[in-house]
């Protein structure tokens, strides 16, 4: 019997094959489908690469000058398609790498020899660019403290460290050292570094990757390799034309292909029970939740069932809508369902015949007279401001569902600032109970109430009707407050898969929203995950928009606190401008020179995306008429509308709308006050927070005076 080779793909083919010429792009994804389907034909002629580190690494003519570098071990059926270039390039290419297996955790790794070689301190002079391998590593632990240097080789292996560069990371004196460094180290174990430099242990890294380092490792076996997910976060196997085809069209869609090994992990499988999966700006949470929910519809969901992906903001849902349709088969597609929960509740209250409208603004037209009517019977003794009431209603009588002066009056207020007796909480329920009753008669509804109604009901029907959905995946999570969860945790029963979290504390934006997962009848225990690298977002705006965060309390989405110290980009690039301009005048001017300059400075590499993101609908639109007047083409982001992806504009956006979103340029205008003192400003920070990690490559800060 004859089994078909196993064939597959490295992520630097496809950043590669991004790169070609539209002609020679074609041509490659001919002979790549053909080589998938027969990587032993005879037409293939897999040549020796002279002074090769790697005996196993071939090179293969593609066209003309065109040469692929595949990986042919001499035992096995396995084959790799690793890079693409001109002949000599490939060649270079070819001859500085190693593809290996670790040795603890079973990966496959790829080397690249100058980062093997190490550069050793003056005071050893001797063993100046010696080879890791053995060579180095007692000479550099001597010289000067190191962050690893007394670590047992086993575990820094066990972290995803290889065998080969050992040594070279022994040598690393300091964080700043390794965040250098993380270019030339597997992925997975730049992070575990950084992990245990932060103060982690290594089994509480491994414990959390959940990763077991106790089997027998084969490192000749690639076969074997390439099934963990560390392999799989590099390369992918391909088995049908069909697959491949989609691979090679989509070069840059990294996220749909190769994982982290935790978002791998996430992904598939089954949980006990509800799942939170926590995750600093652009750390793939949505990826993860996209996938999981694709996961879910094609693996444990019934025919007559859907997974719901829910969110917060509308165009967010939209976008992951649209992301879902591309990334699932059509019959995977039909078993999603993907709406923002507002919109969710309000087609649940229409199927029902429930006639109120939900309050999205009490700042508005019907709702803004209940309001006003409302405050009229406050008692004037009391003495306490219009938006003392707001901010009660909001945190309090909202939040936790309370509806009777009863309940009122054992409410818990924690972090409320004042202080209430029991008479003043009875003199002050009437304002609560007149509002109520004023947007009843007005046939409206607070969007909290809504939530809690409809969570009722639910409840009410749990035991009679079959459940709408077989899973929920929500993200955003932070800015569902507790009668949303509550809400979600009506809508399915409680069992394996039910519920998937992905959110971020650093981006609740809206302050009344703040939830503790457990109070609303959700149980995390055991099944709490991180995820840590930024996929997104330069270290350099991470560490700039991380300090603006600076003294404000980050929770976990549940009961405990959440820090900045272990999250880390993949990318670097210039640290962002952060400019004080004297009216929206100044500030567009600077914005237009941001956007020329980096245009000059792309050339011809493509278009850039930017986004202009305001802190209101006013300055955003001031921006957007200046800037259209200096001959820039601009468009704004709005709840119905969202052409983030479009590049031959400038994109404009409030902070609100922006969430969820990315461009590679980000000018963020908004007003000094907003860098006030911390524990007063701490929602508008988070607002800059998310702003600025809108951004892949580029941003600038505006600070309006
Ligand atoms: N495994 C991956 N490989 C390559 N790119 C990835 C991966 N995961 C995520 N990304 C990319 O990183 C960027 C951020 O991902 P995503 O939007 O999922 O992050 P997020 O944590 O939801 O961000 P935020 O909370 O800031 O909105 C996107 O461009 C996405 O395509």
């Amino acid at each position: 019997m004859s089994f078909k080779p196993k064939v597959a793909l490295s992520n630097d083919f496809l950043l590669q094959l991004a790169k070609l010429p539209a002609k020679v792009h074609t041509k490659v994804m001919k002979w790549a489908i053909q080589f998938q389907a027969d990587p032993k034909s005879t037409g293939i002629n897999y040549e020796n690469i002279n002074g090769a580190r790697d005996p196993n690494l071939k090179s293969v003519r593609i066209d003309g000058d065109w040469r692929g570098i595949v990986f042919k071990p001499s035992a096995g059926d396995v084959y790799v398609l690793l890079y693409v270039d001109h002949h000599d390039d490939a060649y270079r290419w070819g001859e500085n790498r190693k593809l290996t297996i670790n040795p603890v955790t079973g990966a496959m790794q790829m080397l690249t020899f100058e980062s093997v070689t190490q550069q050793v301190p003056e005071e050893a002079p001797s063993t100046k660019a010696a080879v890791a391998e053995g060579v180095v590593e007692d000479s550099v632990a001597t010289v000067a403290p190191t962050l690893f240097g007394e670590m047992e080789d086993r575990d820094l292996m066990s972290l995803g460290v290889p065998q080969e560069l050992l040594g070279f990371v022994r040598s690393i004196a300091s964080e700043d050292e390794l965040d250098a460094k993380q270019a030339q180290l597997p992925m997975e174990a730049y992070e575990g570094l950084f992990l245990v430099a932060a103060g982690d242990t290594v089994s509480q890294v491994l414990n959390a990757r959940e990763t077991r380092v106790d089997k027998v490792i084969d490192t000749q076996d690639f076969a074997a390799a390439l099934a963990t997910p560390e392999s799989q976060s590099r390369f992918v196997m391909v088995s049908d034309d069909e697959s491949m085809t989609a691979i090679l069209n989509a070069p840059l869609a990294q996220w749909r292909v190769f994982l982290h090994p935790t978002q791998k992990k996430l992904t598939v499988g089954d949980r006990s029970g509800p799942v939170r999966v926590l995750g600093g700006a652009g750390t793939g949470k949505t990826v993860l939740a996209m996938h999981r929910a694709k996961w879910l519809a094609e693996n444990r969901t019934e025919a007559n069932q859907k997974v719901l992906v829910t969110t917060f903001t509308k165009n967010l849902a939209a976008d992951i809508e649209q992301n879902l349709r591309t990334l699932c088969s059509s019959e995977t597609f039909a078993k999603l369902e993907v709406r923002n929960l507002d919109a969710w509740v309000n087609a649940f209250m229409r199927s029902r015949k429930l006639e109120h409208r939900i309050v999205y603004d009490r700042k508005q037209d019907a709702a803004h007279q209940a309001w006003q009517a409302a405050l009229a019977v406050k008692d004037s003794a009391l003495d306490l401001p219009d938006n003392f009431y707001e901010s009660e209603l909001e945190q309090v009588v909202l939040a936790q569902g309370i509806t009777t002066l009863d309940q009122y009056r054992t409410a818990r207020r924690t972090g409320r600032g004042v202080i209430l007796s029991r008479a003043k909480r009875d003199a002050i329920w009437p304002v609560f109970e007149e509002y109520r009753g004023q947007l009843a008669s007005r046939k409206l509804k607070e969007v909290d109430d809504a939530y809690r109604e409809v969570a009722d009901v639910l409840n009410a029907e749990a035991q009679s009707s079959k459940p709408l959905y077989s899973a929920i995946v929500a993200d955003e999570t932070q800015d569902l407050g507790p009668q949303a969860l509550r809400l979600l945790r009506a809508l399915v029963p409680a069992g394996p898969n039910d519920l998937f979290f992905v959110g971020d504390g650093h981006q609740r934006i809206y302050s009344r929203n703040k939830a503790a997962m457990s109070r609303c009848g959700i149980d995390i225990r055991g099944r709490a995950k991180k995820l840590y690298l930024n996929y997104r977002t330069t270290d350099e705006i991470r560490r700039q928009a991380v300090a603006l965060l600076e003294g404000c309390e980050i929770d976990d989405l549940d009961d405990g606190r959440d820090e900045t110290k272990r999250y880390k980009s993949l990318s670097h690039g210039p640290v962002p401008t952060v400019v004080n301009v004297e009216g929206i005048e100044a500030a567009a001017t600077h914005a237009i020179e941001f956007v020329r300059q980096w245009s000059a400075a792309q050339g011809d590499g493509g278009p850039l995306s930017f986004c202009v993101i305001a802190s209101s609908e006013k300055s955003r639109d001031a921006m957007a008429g200046l800037m259209q007047a200096a001959g820039l083409r601009c468009i704004a982001i709005t709840a119905q509308s969202n052409h983030a992806d479009a590049r031959d504009v400038v994109h404009l956006a409030t902070m609100h709308r922006a969430k969820g979103l990315e461009f590679d340029c980000v000018i963020v205008v908004a007003p000094k006050g907003y860098l006030g003192i911390p524990e007063e400003t701490e929602t508008q920070r988070k607002l800059l927070y998310v702003a600025l990690t809108r951004a892949k490559r580029g941003a600038m800060l505006l600070k309006l005076g």
